[in-house]
């Protein structure tokens, strides 16, 4: 079925979710999360996909975790990241509370976020647990991301490594397949070890997108201000940091309350004149 996007943008981006299932070992996928307009906008060029995460629940409202995150948060965000984009794919996370109770719940907030957001895709945490309503999106048109491993909609005991020892890595090897059994174009696997990873990615025939979760999957997913030194909690151990916006942030606001205060700024380039220079 095809989508009208109320006050969204149809989708013309140039890369889609069959893209994103056609990717090739020789080129790994690149994928960030992006929360807002103007990271949409710089991000949206050097990535292959940008994802909405409930994350920015923590990361931007300063949550202790994902768990109280809104559909209508959700969909705001959204909306402002595919007003940005246009080459790469935008999926948008699925958030808590919002399809545990089975296919016909999924349906009705994956819709929602299609119509409102103009988004490519949704995301939704679990394998087996998903398995029918992930398959319900897809025949009802609505390109479905997986995400196993680590589920932080579901970490009571906090965020913990997944796959470790004979069961966790069976667990989260058959969660893949039922994300793969129900026609998902890629998975997330978060927070796993090594073997797990590759023997998933093995497994499928869809991408696997790693967040620590190894080198041996066939792309990788950093929250964007986990890499950029924006995020001001606990950086997990596979976050890097490639930048320090914190620093910059700080240093440019202290530098601005020093010029407020010796009355360096404004300066006459930033002060109105009676008439405007020029005219008569
Ligand atoms: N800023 C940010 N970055 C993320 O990557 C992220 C979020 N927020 N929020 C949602 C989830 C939560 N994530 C997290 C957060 C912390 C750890 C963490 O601290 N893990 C421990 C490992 C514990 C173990 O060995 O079992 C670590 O030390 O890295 C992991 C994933 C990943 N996601
Ligand atoms: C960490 C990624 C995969 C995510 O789900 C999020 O940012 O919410
Ligand atoms: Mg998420």
């Amino acid at each position: 079925m095809k989508y009208d996007f109320r006050g969204a943008e149809p989708n013309r981006r140039h890369i889609g979710p069959g893209d994103i299932r056609a990717a090739t070992p020789d080129r790994p996928l690149v994928c960030l999360t992006a929360y807002t307009a103007p990271v949409a906008a710089y991000l949206d060029p050097v990535c292959d996909l940008l994802l909405v995460g409930d994350s920015l629940g923590m990361v931007i409202y300063g949550m202790d975790g994902t768990v109280g995150v809104t559909l209508d948060m959700m969909i705001a965000h959204g909306r402002a990241v595919t007003r940005r984009a246009r080459h790469a794919c935008v999926v948008v996370d699925l958030p808590a509370g919002s399809y545990e109770d089975g296919p016909g719940q999924a349906l009705e907030s994956a819709r929602r976020v299609m119509a409102e957001t103009g988004a490519d895709a949704v995301k939704l945490e679990g394998g087996i647990a998903v398995e029918a309503s992930i398959a319900a999106l897809v025949g009802d048109g609505i390109p479905v991301l997986g995400h196993i491993g680590l589920l932080p909609q579901h970490a009571e005991e906090g965020f913990r490594i997944q796959g470790r020892g004979e069961d966790g890595a069976r667990q989260v090897l058959e969660d893949g397949l039922a994300v793969e059994r129900a026609s998902a174009f890629a998975v997330v696997i978060e927070g796993t070890v090594e073997p797990v990873a590759r023997r998933v990615t093995e497994a499928l025939s869809i991408p696997t997108i790693g967040i620590g979760a190894s080198a041996a999957c066939s792309g990788q997913i950093l929250v964007t201000d986990d890499l950029l030194g924006l995020y001001d909690g606990h950086l997990p151990k596979f976050a890097e940091r490639y930048a320090d916006l914190a620093g910059t942030i700080r240093e440019a606001a202290q530098r601005w309350t020093d010029d407020v205060r010796s009355r360096a700024f404004p300066a006459e380039r930033n002060t109105y004149a009676e008439r405007p220079a020029g005219k008569v």
